[in-house]
């Protein structure tokens, strides 16, 4: 793989310090990083102790990258073999294995054997602390076993934020905590009784832990800071920190220490605070690196073409987080900008059952395995238990599934992978289903505190937009029972409800904006809100006009008279004839009947092409035969009635042919193009030519003041445009000219003519029209057509009254 000019740039930067690389999903992040490792080794690696680290945030990202790397080509491969052969200059690794082996060597130096402690044994502990501190802080009402979740919350982020005293909790900004939690609206204010009640609480179960021989992960991570600020045995010259945005203090404090300052040292942070997805993380919720000691003014570059998702996918799921103020406002947002890669609009589906929504993964993936491996699958969901209740339904389908494992996952096997959606961080597959997007799920409803819930709502938001830009080519998404706000979030002109279909999911269309209301009966029947959002669909997205649409549409079946719910009607030869028929039926209440419906309507009436059966869940597109299609034809300008008069232009001129059309409504609006050819000709002088009678109907005369409608007729059609004039023909006399009856003929007003001009002459006060032929002093009129006798006139008794430049066929 090439690397863009600013990808190339980074990896080869000249090491000097701390520096920031940001970037939006797929533009490259971890590929740079990876580059850089093995540019620093070459380049920047020369004394003895020279090391390299690379931090992933879990395992599951660590072996991806091993399994990106063993299928590169050639040169990265090179690189590959490198990087994970036994290299002691050189270390992958992820940041709990890290911080683990620390407190491995804390517990020994102690001699300590501290347990992880159960969840349950968490809040029991803590409830004995609430107790314990009640007493000495009677006053604070958040001192009570009911807020015992709230508490052990702030004590984690306490010890994710590695503070060691009173003061420091004391004059901390705490971002997306305004109160607590179950109906105890207390504002955690700064210098407070409160925070000093719950620093104690802090201190008193940790200490209680500690005698029951516990300990939880934070505190691990703390003790584990601690060993290494001891230590420091094991450091290098250069970090590169991935996913450094999901990082606690304590983890970026711990890393802070294993990194050596050397004049050619680098610690590269890699983020991208838009997949902040954890409410500990420290630098995702937007704090300044000085917070952390840094100063990356003039250090940091930013990646911002997405090279991994389509065009469609990447506008969808950054449709959502464009909403997000506090996201939009992070000081690290990084706007993507996006690669010219098309591809398939993501498709949404909403489901009234889980089953439903199985069987809607078995229909696709079955489908899907014509153009896909299994393994380039993957089903993602917030829970685990939805992706387990989800593997077990497709293995006893058929489908072989897997569900990606922390430890050793399988990238290659020839299954369907599944993992939650945190887990999926830094993944990526060619096809995504995000299913489960429910409300009250994503985004987790956890506070009743609005404030507090906004915070949460925003990291919920970046979650899903991060399982949205997992997908190369091909993302689903789906929702049961009820669709997660977040659905409502995005526009549904970037989702599509079908797989090759333009069609949008479902939406309720107020009654307000019903169209063809002329045409209803029952505003409020349960079917009239899944009709109206299928004839908002015909328009908007398939092009047809209101006009075109036919409520209620009789079809006779033999004696029977049906009612199909839409008719859209074609125009084919002057005549309207349906097009497309349409059944639907109330939301979710399957599409069975209306199917049956549909495909004997279409047998009635022979004249139809396509039928859509829906209940706004559910969609079939069928043809006449009954087959399922893939899509409606989009309407086409032939389909619609015909609003132009259209004419064929002689041009006596020049002797061509033009395509002449006036609008129906606009006689000034009309548009010309060489016979046969569809490139309209400017026209750029238009003429108004009068029709001031018919040819026979004696002298013609521009004097007239009974003119009819004029033709507009380009400029250089005409000679003289005050002396151009039109009559209607009324014989059959110069058939042979191209000139019959009812065609209209343009003439230059002039009382001269040369051989062979077609002429209107007036003859004892008649007026016809004849070629023109002088002999000598008499002239022949002659007739285009065999039945008429040429007419030998003294020139004396002829007066010429005009010449046909033109003639305007009917
Ligand atoms: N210059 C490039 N040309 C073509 N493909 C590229 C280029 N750079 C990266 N890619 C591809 O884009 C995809 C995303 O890359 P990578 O995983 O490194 O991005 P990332 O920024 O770390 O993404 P995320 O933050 O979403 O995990 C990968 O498939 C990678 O191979």
């Amino acid at each position: 793989m090439k690397l863009n000019v600013e990808q190339r740039r980074i990896v080869e930067l000249e090491p000097s310090g701390p520096m920031l690389v940001k970037g939006v999903a797929g533009s490259g992040k971890t590929t740079v990083a990876i580059r850089r490792i093995n540019f620093l080794k070459e380049h920047y690696c020369h004394e003895d102790d020279d090391r390299i680290l690379m931090v992933t945030y879990n395992k599951t990202l660590l072996h991806y990258i091993r399994h990106q790397y063993s299928r590169m080509a050639d040169e990265d491969q090179q690189s590959a073999v490198q990087l994970f052969s036994s290299d002691t200059e050189v270390e992958i690794l992820t940041i709990d294995s890290l911080m683990y082996k620390e407190f491995m060597r804390y517990q020994k130096r102690l001699n300590k054997k501290l347990e992880i402690a159960s969840l349950e044994k968490m809040h029991k502990i803590m409830i004995l602390a609430i107790h314990h501190v009640k007493k000495s802080y009677p006053e604070v009402k958040v001192l009570s076993p009911k807020n015992s979740k709230f508490l052990l919350e702030e004590v984690e982020w306490i010890l994710s934020c590695a503070m060691v005293d009173v003061e420091t909790y004391q004059s901390a900004d705490r971002i997306g905590r305004s109160s607590g939690d179950g109906g105890s609206p207390q504002k955690l204010m700064k210098n407070s009784q409160l925070r000093a009640a719950i620093f104690e609480v802090y201190l008193h179960f940790k200490e209680l832990l500690e005698k029951e021989g516990l300990t939880t992960f934070k505190q691990m991570n703390f003790y584990a800071l601690d060993e290494v600020r001891r230590s420091r045995i094991n450091t290098y010259t250069h970090i590169i920190i991935d996913e450094s945005q999901d990082l606690t203090r304590v983890q970026l404090m711990f890393l802070k220490e294993l990194y050596q300052e050397k004049d050619h040292s680098s610690l590269m942070f890699v983020a991208d605070n838009t997949q902040s997805i954890y409410p500990l993380s420290w630098l995702g919720k937007g704090r300044p690196y000085t917070s952390i000691g840094y100063d990356m003014s003039g250090k940091s570059r930013a990646l911002s073409k997405n090279y991994r998702t389509t065009t469609e996918i990447s506008t969808a799921a950054f449709h959502l987080i464009e909403a997000d103020e506090s996201i939009r406002a992070n000081v690290d947002f990084v706007k993507p900008a996006l690669i010219d890669r098309h591809g398939h609009p993501p498709i949404y589906r909403f489901f009234t059952t889980p089953q439903q929504q199985l069987h809607f993964l078995i229909e696709e993936i079955t489908m899907l395995k014509n153009d896909y491996a299994l393994s380039e699958i993957c089903v993602v969901s917030r829970e685990k238990r939805h992706i387990e209740s989800m593997a077990l339904g497709l293995n006893a389908a058929g489908i072989p599934s897997d569900i990606l494992q922390r430890n050793e996952p399988d990238f290659e096997s020839d299954q369907v992978k599944l993992v939650t959606m945190h887990s999926i961080k830094g993944l990526e597959f060619k096809v995504i289903f995000l299913i489960d997007l429910n409300s009250g799920l994503i985004p987790l409803e956890r506070y009743t505190d609005a404030e507090d819930q906004e915070t949460l709502d925003s990291d919920e938001r970046k979650l899903l937009y991060v399982g949205m830009t997992r997908a190369n080519e091909l993302l689903y998404m789906s929702s049961v029972k009820k669709p997660s706000k977040f659905i409502k979030e995005i526009d549904r002109k970037h989702l599509r409800m079908k797989k090759d279909a333009s069609l949008r999911p479902f939406e309720s269309i107020s009654m307000a904006n019903y169209q063809l209301t002329d045409q209803l009966v029952d505003l409020h029947s349960k079917e009239e809100v899944i009709r109206q959002w299928l004839v908002r669909e015909l328009h908007e997205n398939y092009g047809y006009p209101y006009e075109l649409m036919e409520l209620e549409f009789q079809v006779q079946q033999f004696s029977k008279k049906g009612y199909c719910d839409i008719a859209v009607m074609v125009y084919t030869a002057g005549e309207a004839r349906p097009y497309i028929i349409a059944e639907v039926k109330r939301f979710g209440s399957g599409i069975d009947e209306a199917l049956t419906q549909l495909k004997s309507y279409l047998e009635a009436d022979s004249r139809a092409f396509y039928g859509i059966a829906t209940d706004g869940l559910e969609v079939k597109i069928i043809d006449r035969n009954g087959e399922e299609v893939q899509d409606l034809p989009k309407c086409r300008p032939q389909f619609l009635p015909e609003t132009k008069n259209r004419r064929v232009y002689k041009n006596l001129k020049n002797g061509k042919d033009y395509d002449y059309a006036v609008d129906a409504d606009s006689i000034e609006l009309i548009e010309v193009s060489e016979a046969g050819n569809e490139v309209l000709l400017q026209v750029h002088e238009k003429v108004a030519v009068p029709l001031i009678g018919n040819v026979a109907a004696g002298m013609p005369s521009l004097a007239s003041e009974s003119y009819e409608t004029p033709y507009y007729l380009p400029r250089e059609w005409v000679i003289s445009p005050r002396e151009t004039f039109s009559l209607t023909v009324t014989g059959d006399s110069m058939t042979g000219a191209g000139i019959d009856k009812g065609d209209i003929v343009i003439v230059n007003q002039q009382n001269t003519a040369s051989n062979g001009d077609i002429v209107i002459a007036v003859i004892a006060e008649e007026a016809t029209m004849k070629k023109y032929m002088p002999m000598g002093n008499d002239i022949l009129l002659v007739s285009e057509n065999p039945n008429y006798e040429p007419i030998l006139m003294r020139s004396e008794d002829v007066h010429i009254n005009g010449r046909v430049i033109g003639i305007l066929k009917k």
